[in-house]
């Protein structure tokens, strides 16, 4: 996340400023809004994963999910989801810390995010293969041995 954007590097005229506190609910509220913000701008993966979640909103809702395979739906695409916030996080903080310079460390902490993101993706298809994978047979007319059972459980 490297230097994309200048007024997040830190201009010398911000260092005489003063951090506010968030006195109200409402003003709390609307930084954490801003920060929901901020990740949608800056970061492309984070586009993508929503955008990923909307079409699988799509497709379940045309191929009728049940109420318990729209929760593992959901714990799927929202467990994608956090660790990009967290991936956001530890490369913003770690940025901060080492600044421009080189540190192994630092390398080390950006690349187990990173991975931390792989692996909630290999989950979320996993998931999304399980959910998916009998309602699309049966939408193709294709009643197979798996599907009864996958179904049978979803009963
Ligand atoms: N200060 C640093 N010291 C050592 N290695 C670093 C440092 N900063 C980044 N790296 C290495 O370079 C890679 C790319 O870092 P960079 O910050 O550009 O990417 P990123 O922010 O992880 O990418 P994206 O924003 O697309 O998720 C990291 O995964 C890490 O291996």
């Amino acid at each position: 996340m490297a230097s994309k954007d200048k007024k997040l590097e830190g201009a010398p005229k911000d260092y005489n400023k003063k951090v506010q506190r968030n006195s109200t609910f409402f003003r709390a509220m609307k930084n954490s809004l801003h920060g929901i913000w901020l990740i949608l701008v800056r970061e492309r993966n984070m586009r993508i994963h929503i955008m990923l979640g909307f079409f699988i909103l799509v497709v379940g809702l045309h191929l009728g999910l049940n109420r318990a395979d729209w929760l593992w739906v959901a714990v799927a695409v929202f467990t994608v989801i956090s660790s990009e916030f967290l991936n956001t996080i530890i490369e913003a903080v770690v940025d901060l810390v080492v600044e421009k310079r080189y540190h192994p460390l630092a390398g080390l902490a950006k690349d187990v995010a990173a991975g931390g993101v792989l692996v909630a993706v290999s989950f979320e298809i996993i998931l999304l293969i399980i959910v998916f994978q009998p309602y699309i047979w049966r939408h193709f007319g294709i009643v197979t041995n798996f599907s009864e059972i996958i179904h049978s459980f979803s009963k």
